[in-house]
C-alpha cells in the first residue's frame, strides 16, 4: 500500500447530488490507517450515508481522490470496484439488509460467495465457511438453537449481530457500519458494540463507523465530526 499504513484515503473530495447546486460533501483530507477505529459523527442529513457511498464506490465525487488500499478508485472500471468492495470491506447497515428466507448461518456465509479471497480466509481459520460462521456467531453471543432459523425470527439486537458477524467473515480490511446501533436500546447498543470491538482485535479489520450519536465517540482513536450543512451547503470535518 503506498502512503505507509494508510488503508484509505480521501484528498479534496467534493460531491454534489445531481441538480444541487452546493455539494454535500467537502472533504479536505481523510486517512484512515489499517486496523484502526474511526467514528464518523454528525446530526441528521450533514451527509454521513454520502459519505459511505462515496468510499463505497457506489457513487463518485466530482473532484478529489478516494484511494482504497493504494488503488485510485476513479481510475478502476465498475467491475473492478465491485470487486474490490467484495473482497475487501464488510457492511452493517442501519436496518442490517439480512435475507429473510435464509437462515442465520446462510446469512452469514453469503459474503464468501461474492469474494474468493474471504472465502479462503474464513477456510483459513475454520474446516467450513459454514463452521467460520457459526464461530463468529458465538463469539457475538447468538445461542447456538437459533443458528439454522430464518433470521426474521431474531430480535433486532440479534439480528444486527447476524449483520456484525457477516461483514466480519473473511476478514475484509475494512468494516464500514452506517448506524449501526440506531434501532437498539441503551443497554443491546452498549452490549453490541462490546462485542464488535472485542470480534474486531480478532481479525484486525479497520472500522469506519457513522452515527449520530456522540456516546459512542469515546470508543474510538480518531473521531470526525461532520457539521450540519449550512445554507451554503458544503462543509469540512472539524
Ligand atoms: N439520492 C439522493 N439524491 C439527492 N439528494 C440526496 C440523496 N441522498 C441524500 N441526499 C441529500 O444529501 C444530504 C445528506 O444526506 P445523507 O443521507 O448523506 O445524510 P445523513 O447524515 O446520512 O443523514 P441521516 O443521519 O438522517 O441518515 C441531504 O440533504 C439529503 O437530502
Amino acid at each position: 500500500m503506498s502512503q505507509a499504513t494508510s488503508l484509505l484515503a480521501l484528498d479534496e473530495v467534493v460531491f454534489a447530488w445531481p441538480g444541487e447546486s452546493h455539494p454535500a460533501i467537502h472533504i479536505p483530507h481523510l486517512s484512515i490507517k489499517a486496523a484502526s477505529h474511526t467514528f464518523i459523527h454528525g446530526p441528521s442529513g450533514c451527509g454521513k450515508s454520502t459519505l459511505l457511498s462515496l468510499i463505497a464506490g457506489v457513487i463518485s465525487a466530482q473532484q478529489g481522490r478516494i484511494s482504497f488500499m493504494g488503488q485510485d478508485c476513479a481510475a478502476l472500471s465498475a467491475a473492478q470496484r465491485d470487486q474490490l468492495r467484495a473482497d475487501h470491506i464488510g457492511y452493517v447497515f442501519q436496518q442490517f439488509n439480512l435475507l429473510p428466507y435464509l437462515s442465520v448461518l446462510e446469512n452469514v456465509a453469503l459474503a464468501c460467495q461474492f469474494s474468493k479471497l474471504r472465502k479462503q480466509r474464513a477456510l483459513s481459520r475454520s474446516a467450513s465457511v459454514l463452521e467460520e460462521a457459526r464461530r463468529l456467531l458465538a463469539h457475538l453471543q447468538l445461542p447456538d438453537k437459533q443458528l439454522q432459523q430464518p433470521v426474521g425470527r431474531l430480535s433486532i439486537g440479534q439480528q444486527q449481530r447476524v449483520a456484525a458477524a457477516r461483514a466480519m467473515i473473511g476478514s475484509p480490511e475494512l468494516i464500514i457500519a452506517d448506524e449501526p446501533t440506531s434501532a437498539l436500546d441503551k443497554t443491546n447498543r452498549e452490549h453490541f458494540m462490546n462485542l464488535l470491538m472485542a470480534e474486531l482485535k480478532h481479525c484486525d479489520s479497520s472500522l469506519l463507523l457513522v452515527s449520530h450519536d456522540q456516546d459512542l465517540a469515546q470508543r474510538f482513536q480518531q473521531v470526525v465530526d461532520l457539521p450540519a450543512l449550512n445554507l451554503g451547503g458544503a462543509h469540512e470535518p472539524a
